[in-house]
């Protein structure tokens, strides 16, 4: 039966056949999935294979133009403030002003997303410290490094105390270090809270060791979806009954090529123009 309030009966997220298209091009074309309510699940591939499109559809930005999206139980195209009330949304594109301090950013979010009066306070503090930025608080947002902008980001989405945070390449541009910060604080706060967490990611090393599953796309559809060990494990399959067992194991790495790879045009290997200055805006913030 379908939940109103958001508890164990429901998936956090439930997608069946949405597709939505770009004039008359599909982007996202006819995609089955569910998150089930704590789990970190990551959606991968390459370059325009549809993911952002996906979030958007989900995170209300978009409409349902065909199939269904429901967070923990309520119809995304029918029952959107309630559904953004459930949601945390970190997009690719900066969202937060290099003019105002780290305190005032989240405070702006927080009341974009009405948290009530009386509890704003204690909620940024909570935030801001639950991704490490407790001391840099009232440091202007422009002083900060890239991963510190990133754990910034988190906090602004985490601020409304989400079930179901949809977080769209997180640690793009980030080196190493950075990028492992970002992960811990996310690790942290999904473990105290129990939230959901839907994420993208280029780097196959993330997905693998932080998503309970993964959903591989490529040309708008699910080609592939399980645990990263049960991927690699069925390439491995794959490449046994064609007589390919030599090699050495699998690496998700191989499962992307094998799903993505051989499908990539030189065009859409290196994405498009709107792909690139995504990528660049946010590298170059970050740099
Ligand atoms: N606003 C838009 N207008 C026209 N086409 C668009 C628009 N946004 C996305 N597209 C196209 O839809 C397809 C899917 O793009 P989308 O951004 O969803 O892919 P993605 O998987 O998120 O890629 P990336 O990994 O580069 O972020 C691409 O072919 C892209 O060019």
């Amino acid at each position: 039966m379908t939940d109103r309030t958001g508890t164990d009966t429901a998936d956090a997220l439930s997608c069946t056949g949405l597709a939505y298209s770009f004039g008359g091009a599909r982007a996202v074309d006819g995609v089955d999935l569910t998150v089930a309510p704590g789990e970190v699940f990551g959606l991968l591939g390459p370059n325009g294979a549809g993911k952002t499109t996906a979030i958007r559809a989900i995170t209300t930005l978009l409409p349902v133009p065909a199939g269904m999206v429901q967070v923990f139980g309520l119809d995304v195209a029918r029952e959107r403030m309630a559904v953004r009330r459930l949601l945390g949304y970190v997009p690719q594109q900066l969202s937060a002003d290099a003019n105002l301090t780290g305190r005032e950013n989240v405070e702006l979010f927080a009341r974009v997303y009405d948290v009530p009066r009386r509890e704003r306070a204690p909620r940024i503090v909570q935030a801001l410290e639950a991704v490490g930025l407790g001391d840099a608080a009232d440091r202007m947002a422009g002083t900060y490094s890239g991963g510190m902008v990133r754990r910034l980001e988190l906090a602004q989405a985490l601020v409304s105390a989400p079930r179901l945070l949809i977080l769209d390449e997180p640690t793009i541009g980030l080196d190493p270090i950075a990028r492992t910060s970002v992960w811990d604080r996310l690790t942290e706060v999904r473990a105290a809270t129990g939230m959901t967490v839907l994420v993208t990611t280029h780097y196959m090393d993330e997905a693998d060791q932080y998503c309970d599953r993964l959903a591989l796309m490529h040309r708008g559809r699910v080609r592939a979806l399980g645990t990263p060990g049960r991927l690699k494990a069925e390439l491995a399959d794959r490449r046994a009954r064609s007589g390919e067992a030599d090699g050495p194991a699998p690496t998700l790495e191989d499962v992307f090529r094998h799903f993505a790879g051989s499908g990539l045009t030189d065009e859409q290997a290196g994405g498009e123009f709107r792909d690139v200055r995504n990528t660049r805006r946010t590298a170059s913030r970050v740099g």
